[in-house]
């Protein structure tokens, strides 16, 4: 049983977000591929049916929320069966299989990781940013990021549709791979004297962005090749999170289009 909640694109109709009720629906998303951003199960449910799921979200590696029978019944009126799974409106990628086709194609790669942004507006405003200035891809972790739910989807004005969202089990073991791929890693911060404007953009490189509470991960720090700060001269600590990835991804642009 599914329910669509559809926007318009252009013209378009776009699938934005996707509710599949009922066991033996979401049973079937996960067999064909579907991505679950949650899921949610009612609490004491048993039979031989749910046991088969059981298996299949443990196989899969994925989690779910236990929630009472009410929680179920005020996300819809339909016959869920006791579950509710939420799927993502858009195809998660990996950068390992993405970077060969960016090197196909001439370019640099030009990539923007976000460790832990996850307010759903700055992701939004950022994969906007990140589209607009033709950014390849932007990584995420799988954990700890913001949804990609219709409010970010609105927020990116449809970008996080076009720019491709790879998402990574661990952002670490990503940074490494980039770096043996060649890929400078940069990461954006308040805590360095280093200026955003002294750093050289123009050979394969990935941004990094900190989340809006603790900035940037030590262990992203400890292997990034360069840090880099916007200058601030007022009396607040940081910059908002997408306003310094648009000053970051600009600067790289600049120097890219000016050969620099
Ligand atoms: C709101 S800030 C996080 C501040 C947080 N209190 C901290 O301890 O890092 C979110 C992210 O925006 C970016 N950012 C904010 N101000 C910046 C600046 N002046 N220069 C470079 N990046 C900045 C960084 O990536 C930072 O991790």
């Amino acid at each position: 049983m599914q329910n669509n909640f559809q926007r318009h694109d252009r013209g378009e109709k776009r699938e934005s977000n996707q509710m599949v009720f009922g066991i033996r629906a979401v049973i079937e998303a996960i067999d064909s591929g579907k991505e679950i951003e949650s899921l949610f199960i009612q609490r004491g449910i048993s039979g031989s049916l749910f046991l088969e799921l059981k298996s299949l979200l443990k196989e899969h590696g994925l989690s779910y929320q236990q929630v009472p029978i009410e929680k179920l019944n005020r996300i819809t009126r339909k016959n869920h069966q006791g579950v509710i799974a939420v799927i993502s409106p858009i195809i998660y990628q990996h950068i390992e299989d993405l970077l060969p086709s960016i090197y196909e194609k001439g370019e640099t790669p030009l990539l923007l990781m976000l460790d832990g942004v996850t307010d759903v507006r700055n992701m939004g405003a950022i994969a906007r940013t990140a589209e607009c200035a033709g950014v390849h891809a932007i990584i995420v972790p799988k954990k700890g990021s913001a949804e990609i739910n219709p409010d970010a989807i609105k927020t990116s004005a449809g970008a996080l549709y076009k720019i491709p969202v790879c998402r990574e089990d661990s952002l670490g073991k990503t940074g490494r791979f980039l770096i043996e791929s060649g890929i400078q890693l940069v990461v954006s911060t308040e805590k360095t004297k280093d200026s955003v404007y002294d750093v050289d953009y123009s050979g394969p490189t990935c941004i990094i962005m900190g989340a809006e509470d603790v900035g940037v991960s030590d262990d992203l720090i400890r292997i990034s090749d360069k840090l880099a700060k916007i200058p601030m001269y007022g009396e607040i600590g940081s910059l908002n999170v997408s306003v310094s990835a648009a000053v970051v991804i600009y600067e790289a642009i600049r120097q890219r289009a000016l050969g620099i």
